[in-house]
Protein backbone atom coordinates (compact mmCIF):
# COMPACT_ATOMS: atom_id res chain seq x y z
CA UNK A 1 0.00 0.00 0.00
CA UNK A 2 1.16 3.39 -0.43
CA UNK A 3 1.93 5.90 2.02
CA UNK A 4 3.10 9.54 3.07
CA UNK A 5 2.68 11.33 -0.20
CA UNK A 6 1.03 14.43 0.09
CA UNK A 7 2.38 17.70 1.19
CA UNK A 8 1.90 19.86 3.80
CA UNK A 9 -1.55 21.88 5.21
CA UNK A 10 -1.76 24.25 2.37
CA UNK A 11 -2.16 28.10 2.37
CA UNK A 12 -4.01 28.28 5.76
CA UNK A 13 -2.39 25.88 7.93
CA UNK A 14 -4.21 22.51 9.83
CA UNK A 15 -7.04 24.62 10.92
CA UNK A 16 -7.93 26.64 7.59
CA UNK A 17 -8.29 30.18 7.46
CA UNK A 18 -9.95 30.94 10.80
CA UNK A 19 -7.11 29.35 12.73
CA UNK A 20 -6.92 26.87 15.53
CA UNK A 21 -10.42 28.39 17.09
CA UNK A 22 -12.03 28.88 13.82
CA UNK A 23 -15.38 27.37 13.29
CA UNK A 24 -15.82 23.65 14.34
CA UNK A 25 -18.24 21.71 13.68
CA UNK A 26 -20.04 20.45 16.99
CA UNK A 27 -22.49 18.87 16.37
CA UNK A 28 -19.14 17.90 16.57
CA UNK A 29 -8.45 8.45 19.61
CA UNK A 30 -3.98 5.92 14.63
CA UNK A 31 -6.96 4.49 15.83
CA UNK A 32 -8.88 4.72 19.01
CA UNK A 33 -7.67 3.77 22.52
CA UNK A 34 -10.09 1.23 23.16
CA UNK A 35 -9.94 1.79 26.85
CA UNK A 36 -9.00 0.00 29.54
CA UNK A 37 -10.07 -3.26 29.85
CA UNK A 38 -13.41 -3.65 31.61
CA UNK A 39 -15.09 -6.90 33.28
CA UNK A 40 -17.62 -6.78 31.75
CA UNK A 41 -17.41 -9.55 29.75
CA UNK A 42 -15.32 -7.86 27.37
CA UNK A 43 -12.06 -8.61 26.88
CA UNK A 44 -10.10 -10.80 29.54
CA UNK A 45 -6.59 -10.52 30.17
CA UNK A 46 -5.87 -13.18 27.92
CA UNK A 47 -7.68 -11.26 25.02
CA UNK A 48 -4.76 -9.24 22.91
CA UNK A 49 -7.28 -6.26 22.03
CA UNK A 50 -8.37 -5.79 25.56
CA UNK A 51 -4.61 -5.83 26.37
CA UNK A 52 -3.65 -3.40 23.52
CA UNK A 53 -6.54 -1.41 24.92
CA UNK A 54 -5.92 -1.60 28.75
CA UNK A 55 -2.73 -0.21 27.42
CA UNK A 56 -4.28 2.62 25.99
CA UNK A 57 -2.37 1.31 23.14
CA UNK A 58 -3.81 1.81 19.76
CA UNK A 59 -4.88 -1.43 17.96
CA UNK A 60 -3.99 -0.88 14.51
CA UNK A 61 0.05 -0.57 15.72
CA UNK A 62 -0.46 -4.24 15.15
CA UNK A 63 -1.30 -4.01 11.49
CA UNK A 64 0.56 -0.90 10.08
CA UNK A 65 4.24 -1.76 8.78
CA UNK A 66 7.40 -1.26 11.17
CA UNK A 67 8.43 2.17 9.64
CA UNK A 68 4.75 3.86 10.73
CA UNK A 69 4.49 1.83 13.86
CA UNK A 70 7.81 3.31 14.56
CA UNK A 71 6.49 7.26 13.52
CA UNK A 72 2.92 6.30 15.25
CA UNK A 73 4.42 4.74 18.64
CA UNK A 74 6.62 8.15 18.77
CA UNK A 75 3.40 10.00 18.56
CA UNK A 76 1.78 7.81 20.84
CA UNK A 77 4.45 7.75 23.56
CA UNK A 78 4.72 11.65 23.48
CA UNK A 79 1.08 12.24 24.21
CA UNK A 80 0.54 9.72 26.57
CA UNK A 81 3.67 10.76 28.32
CA UNK A 82 2.07 14.44 28.12
CA UNK A 83 -1.21 13.76 29.67
CA UNK A 84 0.44 11.65 32.47
CA UNK A 85 2.12 14.08 33.51
CA UNK A 86 -0.64 16.90 33.09
CA UNK A 87 -3.08 14.38 35.21
CA UNK A 88 -1.50 13.74 37.69
CA UNK A 89 -2.85 14.97 40.80
CA UNK A 90 -2.45 18.14 42.49
CA UNK A 91 -4.28 19.27 45.82
CA UNK A 92 -5.67 22.68 44.51
CA UNK A 93 -9.29 23.45 44.12
CA UNK A 94 -11.96 22.77 41.99
CA UNK A 95 -10.86 25.12 38.57
CA UNK A 96 -13.78 25.52 36.21
CA UNK A 97 -12.87 26.02 32.82
CA UNK A 98 -14.58 29.52 32.67
CA UNK A 99 -13.44 30.40 35.83
CA UNK A 100 -9.73 29.37 35.96
CA UNK A 101 -8.38 31.04 38.39
CA UNK A 102 -7.26 28.86 41.99
CA UNK A 103 -10.58 28.23 44.15
CA UNK A 104 -8.48 25.86 46.59
CA UNK A 105 -6.00 26.50 48.46
CA UNK A 106 -4.29 23.11 49.04
CA UNK A 107 -0.64 23.53 48.44
CA UNK A 108 0.63 25.13 45.35
CA UNK A 109 3.86 23.21 45.67
CA UNK A 110 2.57 20.35 43.92
CA UNK A 111 0.96 21.97 41.01
CA UNK A 112 4.49 24.12 39.77
CA UNK A 113 5.93 20.91 40.18
CA UNK A 114 3.98 19.44 37.33
CA UNK A 115 3.64 22.75 35.40
CA UNK A 116 7.66 22.68 36.03
CA UNK A 117 7.71 19.54 34.19
CA UNK A 118 5.38 20.22 31.62
CA UNK A 119 7.20 23.98 30.77
CA UNK A 120 10.65 21.49 30.16
CA UNK A 121 8.97 19.30 27.22
CA UNK A 122 7.94 22.41 26.09
CA UNK A 123 11.66 24.06 26.50
CA UNK A 124 12.73 20.41 24.84
CA UNK A 125 10.04 20.55 22.18
CA UNK A 126 11.43 24.17 20.69
CA UNK A 127 14.92 22.52 20.85
CA UNK A 128 13.87 20.13 18.79
CA UNK A 129 13.16 23.07 15.98
CA UNK A 130 16.08 25.29 16.88
CA UNK A 131 18.60 22.56 17.04
CA UNK A 132 19.00 22.94 21.17
CA UNK A 133 20.02 20.28 23.16
CA UNK A 134 16.56 17.79 23.96
CA UNK A 135 16.52 16.06 27.60
CA UNK A 136 13.34 14.09 27.52
CA UNK A 137 14.17 11.03 25.60
CA UNK A 138 10.48 10.59 24.52
CA UNK A 139 10.39 14.19 22.98
CA UNK A 140 13.94 13.14 21.53
CA UNK A 141 12.50 10.10 19.68
CA UNK A 142 9.89 12.41 17.87
CA UNK A 143 13.09 14.29 15.63
CA UNK A 144 13.20 11.98 13.06
CA UNK A 145 9.42 12.27 12.33
CA UNK A 146 9.53 15.83 13.19
CA UNK A 147 11.91 16.61 10.11
CA UNK A 148 10.92 14.00 7.65
CA UNK A 149 7.73 15.06 7.69
CA UNK A 150 8.02 18.49 8.36
CA UNK A 151 5.60 18.13 11.79
CA UNK A 152 4.97 21.84 12.87
CA UNK A 153 5.06 22.47 16.57
CA UNK A 154 1.88 23.52 16.97
CA UNK A 155 -0.09 20.31 17.59
CA UNK A 156 2.63 18.84 19.61
CA UNK A 157 2.73 22.30 22.15
CA UNK A 158 -1.35 22.26 22.34
CA UNK A 159 -1.23 18.87 24.00
CA UNK A 160 1.61 20.62 26.87
CA UNK A 161 -1.30 23.21 27.24
CA UNK A 162 -3.85 20.39 27.56
CA UNK A 163 -1.54 19.12 30.90
CA UNK A 164 -1.50 22.86 32.08
CA UNK A 165 -5.18 23.49 31.61
CA UNK A 166 -5.70 19.93 33.08
CA UNK A 167 -4.04 21.05 36.33
CA UNK A 168 -6.17 24.20 37.32
CA UNK A 169 -9.22 22.76 35.80
CA UNK A 170 -11.84 20.13 37.05
CA UNK A 171 -14.97 21.07 36.15
CA UNK A 172 -16.98 22.62 32.71
CA UNK A 173 -19.86 24.93 32.65
CA UNK A 174 -20.84 24.42 29.07
CA UNK A 175 -20.27 21.77 26.45
CA UNK A 176 -18.32 24.55 23.97
CA UNK A 177 -15.79 24.92 26.87
CA UNK A 178 -15.21 20.89 26.73
CA UNK A 179 -15.44 21.12 23.10
CA UNK A 180 -12.58 24.11 23.59
CA UNK A 181 -10.18 21.41 25.87
CA UNK A 182 -10.64 18.42 23.54
CA UNK A 183 -8.85 20.82 20.66
CA UNK A 184 -5.87 20.42 23.24
CA UNK A 185 -6.40 17.46 24.42
CA UNK A 186 -7.33 14.93 21.90
CA UNK A 187 -7.43 16.71 18.27
CA UNK A 188 -3.76 16.61 17.92
CA UNK A 189 -3.31 13.54 18.15
CA UNK A 190 -5.26 12.60 14.92
CA UNK A 191 -3.25 15.71 13.30
CA UNK A 192 -0.10 14.00 13.99
CA UNK A 193 -1.42 10.52 12.80
CA UNK A 194 -2.54 12.35 9.68
CA UNK A 195 1.28 13.70 9.59
CA UNK A 196 2.78 10.30 10.07
CA UNK A 197 0.78 9.10 6.90
CA UNK A 198 1.85 12.42 5.00
CA UNK A 199 -1.59 12.85 4.53
CA UNK A 200 -2.46 16.26 6.39
CA UNK A 201 -4.40 18.77 4.25
CA UNK A 202 -6.90 21.11 6.45
CA UNK A 203 -9.87 19.71 5.55
CA UNK A 204 -8.71 15.96 6.59
CA UNK A 205 -7.55 18.06 9.89
CA UNK A 206 -10.98 19.38 10.19
CA UNK A 207 -12.69 15.86 9.98
CA UNK A 208 -9.96 13.88 12.02
CA UNK A 209 -10.40 16.67 14.48
CA UNK A 210 -14.00 15.66 14.70
CA UNK A 211 -13.27 11.95 15.27
CA UNK A 212 -10.51 12.76 18.11
CA UNK A 213 -12.95 15.44 19.84
CA UNK A 214 -15.65 12.41 20.16
CA UNK A 215 -13.31 9.67 20.85
CA UNK A 216 -12.56 12.50 23.99
CA UNK A 217 -15.73 12.72 24.40
CA UNK A 218 -16.60 8.60 24.30
CA UNK A 219 -13.51 8.27 27.08
CA UNK A 220 -14.91 10.84 29.20
CA UNK A 221 -18.43 9.20 29.48
CA UNK A 222 -16.68 5.91 30.32
CA UNK A 223 -14.80 7.25 33.03
CA UNK A 224 -17.75 9.77 34.74
CA UNK A 225 -17.43 7.34 37.97
CA UNK A 226 -14.07 7.00 37.89
CA UNK A 227 -13.45 10.70 37.27
CA UNK A 228 -15.67 12.07 39.86
CA UNK A 229 -13.36 9.86 42.54
CA UNK A 230 -10.37 12.04 41.32
CA UNK A 231 -12.68 15.17 41.93
CA UNK A 232 -12.67 15.68 37.91
CA UNK A 233 -16.15 15.93 36.16
CA UNK A 234 -16.44 16.45 32.65
CA UNK A 235 -20.02 16.68 31.89
CA UNK A 236 -20.83 20.33 31.68
CA UNK A 237 -22.86 21.72 34.64
CA UNK A 238 -25.12 23.34 32.02
CA UNK A 239 -26.05 19.64 30.96
CA UNK A 240 -25.58 18.40 34.50
CA UNK A 241 -28.56 21.68 35.45
CA UNK A 242 -30.44 20.50 32.55
CA UNK A 243 -31.24 16.50 33.33
CA UNK A 244 -31.37 17.31 36.93
CA UNK A 245 -28.08 15.34 37.85
CA UNK A 246 -26.47 16.42 40.79
CA UNK A 247 -22.62 15.89 40.70
CA UNK A 248 -23.05 13.70 43.90
CA UNK A 249 -24.77 11.25 41.87
CA UNK A 250 -21.70 10.34 39.89
CA UNK A 251 -20.30 8.71 42.82
CA UNK A 252 -23.40 6.08 43.55
CA UNK A 253 -22.97 2.58 42.22
CA UNK A 254 -25.18 2.70 39.12
CA UNK A 255 -27.06 5.23 37.49
CA UNK A 256 -29.69 6.96 38.06
CA UNK A 257 -33.16 7.54 35.55
CA UNK A 258 -31.64 11.24 35.05
CA UNK A 259 -28.23 10.32 34.61
CA UNK A 260 -28.30 7.66 32.26
CA UNK A 261 -30.75 9.47 29.73
CA UNK A 262 -27.80 12.68 30.17
CA UNK A 263 -24.86 9.83 29.12
CA UNK A 264 -27.41 8.73 26.78
CA UNK A 265 -27.49 12.25 25.49
CA UNK A 266 -23.97 13.00 25.50
CA UNK A 267 -23.01 9.70 23.54
CA UNK A 268 -25.34 10.83 20.78
CA UNK A 269 -24.02 13.83 20.41
CA UNK A 270 -20.42 12.40 20.31
CA UNK A 271 -21.80 9.99 17.71
CA UNK A 272 -22.92 12.69 15.79
CA UNK A 273 -19.11 14.22 15.57
CA UNK A 274 -17.56 10.56 14.91
CA UNK A 275 -19.84 9.97 12.14
CA UNK A 276 -18.97 13.91 10.97
CA UNK A 277 -15.35 13.05 10.98
CA UNK A 278 -15.61 9.77 9.13
CA UNK A 279 -15.99 11.20 5.65
CA UNK A 280 -12.18 11.58 6.06
CA UNK A 281 -12.28 7.96 5.61
CA UNK A 282 -13.20 8.36 2.13
CA UNK A 283 -10.60 10.70 0.97
CA UNK A 284 -8.23 8.25 2.30
CA UNK A 285 -6.44 5.00 1.00
CA UNK A 286 -3.84 1.99 2.68
CA UNK A 287 -2.71 2.06 5.52
CA UNK A 288 -3.89 5.59 6.45
CA UNK A 289 -6.96 4.73 5.75
CA UNK A 290 -6.39 1.36 8.00
CA UNK A 291 -5.35 3.28 11.13
CA UNK A 292 -8.07 5.80 10.76
CA UNK A 293 -10.83 3.42 10.50
CA UNK A 294 -9.72 1.75 13.25
CA UNK A 295 -10.33 4.79 15.51
CA UNK A 296 -13.66 5.62 14.09
CA UNK A 297 -14.52 1.92 14.49
CA UNK A 298 -12.86 2.62 17.96
CA UNK A 299 -15.74 5.02 18.40
CA UNK A 300 -18.41 3.10 17.28
CA UNK A 301 -17.65 0.22 19.12
CA UNK A 302 -17.54 2.37 22.53
CA UNK A 303 -20.72 4.06 21.54
CA UNK A 304 -22.12 0.37 21.30
CA UNK A 305 -20.66 -0.89 24.57
CA UNK A 306 -22.07 2.37 26.14
CA UNK A 307 -25.79 1.55 25.13
CA UNK A 308 -25.78 -1.95 25.90
CA UNK A 309 -24.59 -0.62 29.19
CA UNK A 310 -28.19 1.52 28.78
CA UNK A 311 -26.09 4.30 29.54
CA UNK A 312 -24.87 3.25 32.72
CA UNK A 313 -21.07 3.97 33.03
CA UNK A 314 -21.19 3.48 37.18
CA UNK A 315 -21.63 -0.32 37.36
CA UNK A 316 -19.41 -1.07 35.85
CA UNK A 317 -17.06 0.85 32.62
CA UNK A 318 -18.78 -0.03 29.63
CA UNK A 319 -15.92 -1.33 27.26
CA UNK A 320 -16.42 -2.27 23.51
CA UNK A 321 -15.52 -6.34 22.76
CA UNK A 322 -13.20 -7.24 20.49
CA UNK A 323 -14.91 -8.65 18.38
CA UNK A 324 -17.75 -5.74 18.18
CA UNK A 325 -14.33 -3.55 17.31
CA UNK A 326 -13.40 -6.07 14.61
CA UNK A 327 -16.67 -5.71 13.09
CA UNK A 328 -17.07 -2.25 13.56
CA UNK A 329 -13.68 -2.21 12.20
CA UNK A 330 -14.49 -4.12 9.02
CA UNK A 331 -17.56 -2.16 8.46
CA UNK A 332 -15.49 1.60 8.31
CA UNK A 333 -13.37 0.13 5.75
CA UNK A 334 -15.80 -1.24 3.47
CA UNK A 335 -18.57 1.64 4.05
CA UNK A 336 -16.22 4.44 3.19
CA UNK A 337 -15.73 4.49 -0.70
CA UNK A 338 -12.89 6.41 -1.39
CA UNK A 339 -14.34 10.18 -2.88
CA UNK A 340 -12.48 12.14 -5.68
CA UNK A 341 -12.89 15.72 -4.18
CA UNK A 342 -10.57 14.16 -0.71
CA UNK A 343 -7.49 14.40 -3.55
CA UNK A 344 -5.01 11.82 -3.28
CA UNK A 345 -4.81 9.72 -0.24
C1 LIG B 1 -6.47 10.68 12.11
C2 LIG B 1 -7.15 10.23 13.34
C3 LIG B 1 -8.55 10.63 13.53
C4 LIG B 1 -6.45 9.51 14.25
C5 LIG B 1 -6.95 9.11 15.61
C6 LIG B 1 -5.88 9.44 16.62
C7 LIG B 1 -6.23 9.07 18.04
C8 LIG B 1 -5.99 7.68 18.51
C9 LIG B 1 -6.68 10.04 18.86
C10 LIG B 1 -6.97 9.83 20.30
C11 LIG B 1 -7.70 11.00 20.93
C12 LIG B 1 -7.74 10.88 22.43
C13 LIG B 1 -6.65 11.46 23.23
C14 LIG B 1 -8.75 10.20 23.04
C15 LIG B 1 -8.81 9.95 24.51
O1 LIG B 1 -8.63 8.59 24.75
P1 LIG B 1 -7.93 8.05 26.08
O2 LIG B 1 -8.10 6.59 26.13
O3 LIG B 1 -6.56 8.63 26.20
O4 LIG B 1 -8.85 8.70 27.17
P2 LIG B 1 -8.36 9.42 28.47
O5 LIG B 1 -7.98 10.81 28.03
O6 LIG B 1 -9.58 9.36 29.32
O7 LIG B 1 -7.18 8.65 29.00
Amino acid sequence: MSDRPDGPYGPHGPHGPHGPHGPRGMDGPATARFGAGGTDGVGGAEDPWAKAAAENFPVTLRVVPVRIRQDLEAVYRYARHVEEIGNTENTEGTGTAGNTEDTGDGAPADRSAVLDRLAGIDADIRALYHGGPVNDPVVADLASLVARQRVPADPLLRLIEAGRRDQRVRRYDTFAELLDHCHYSADPVGELVLLVFGRATAERVRRSNQICTALQLLAHWQDVGEDYRRDRIYLPREDLRAFSVGEEDLGRPRASEALRALIAFETARAQKLLEAGAQVLGTLSGWARVSVAGSVAGGRATCSALRRAGYDPLRRVPRPTSPVIAGAWLRSMLGSRRTPAGGRG
